[in-house]
């Protein structure tokens, strides 16, 4: 048996979406296989529109394929992270981390505890009687990964995450995230449209074809750990990025028709 056999936590099998709207179909995935190894970090890249969210969203039980099937092997507790953040406005900093606990049964003052110990893993601490309406994009996007972290997930789907911040806040999140990940070794799905972060966290960027989207090539991320942002300027970083920025053209241009 082949590592992947052995090890994997989530597998999609020849998974195939097709939305209808206005009695129009939208062939959005086409048979795509995705298997997820367990403590393994896997970055999903591709054009717009080519089916990430959806496949992101089928792997984590909420959207239903249309065909293929979804393994789970010892029932995964997931939990995700959206760029919307997703966050109780009504809720302080503490009460919103603190809230899948609740739902968990965790009992208050455990899950204080716990929550107050991610507060401070993301940097939030000093924050925690803070609504999030008072939090800058950056602090939102710690709150959610705090929140998401501190359920102790078996595997965190993160559907581009970092897409709203600004540049200098994107890299210190991704610095963080690099952290908490090297730490805990959650099984982690990411989508992303930035290269430089699908290689600076990934174990393997899957890369996938223009809508209906396909996998088209699965890159290993042959680059050590503990990584930090200085690792972007590794020879071996440029050239895996270079084989990504061709695959990636050659499928924007054809979605956009301009080949
Ligand atoms: N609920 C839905 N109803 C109808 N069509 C949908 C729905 N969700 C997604 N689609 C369509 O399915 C295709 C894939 O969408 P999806 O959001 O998965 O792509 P994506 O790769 O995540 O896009 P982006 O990178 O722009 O966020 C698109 O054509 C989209 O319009």
């Amino acid at each position: 048996m082949t590592g992947e056999e052995q090890d994997w936590l989530v597998r999609a099998n020849q998974i195939t979406k097709v939305f209808t709207t206005n009695g129009q179909g939208i062939l959005a995935l086409e048979e795509v296989d995705l298997t997820l190894r367990q403590g393994s970090f896997t970055s999903l890249i591709g054009p717009s529109g080519c089916g990430k969210s959806t496949l992101l969203r089928i792997v984590g039980s909420i959207e239903t394929p249309s065909r293929g099937s979804l393994d789970q092997r010892q029932s995964p507790r997931i939990a995700f992270v959206f760029q919307d953040h997703a966050l109780f406005p009504w809720l302080t900093v503490l009460d919103n981390v603190a809230f899948g606990l609740k739902m968990a049964g965790i009992a208050t003052k455990e899950r204080y505890r716990r929550s107050q110990l991610w507060i401070e893993r993301v940097g939030l601490a000093g924050f925690e009687r803070t609504f999030p309406n008072a939090l800058s994009g950056g602090m939102r996007q710690r709150l959610s990964i705090a929140r998401a972290f501190v359920t102790e997930p078996d595997v965190l789907l993160m559907d581009e995450p970092m897409g709203a911040l600004d540049e200098q806040t994107r890299l210190l999140i991704q610095e963080d995230l690099i952290r908490l990940w090297e730490e805990t070794r959650k099984t982690v799905l990411l989508v992303t449209h930035s290269i430089d972060e699908a290689i600076l966290l990934g174990d393997r960027v899957v890369i996938m074809s223009r809508r209906p989207g396909r996998i088209k090539t699965i890159l290993e991320v042959d680059l050590e750990r503990p990584r930090s942002l200085h690792t972007m300027t590794d020879p071996r970083f440029v050239a895996l990025k270079d084989t990504i920025i061709s695959d990636l053209h050659d499928e924007v241009m054809a979605s956009m028709d301009l080949r």
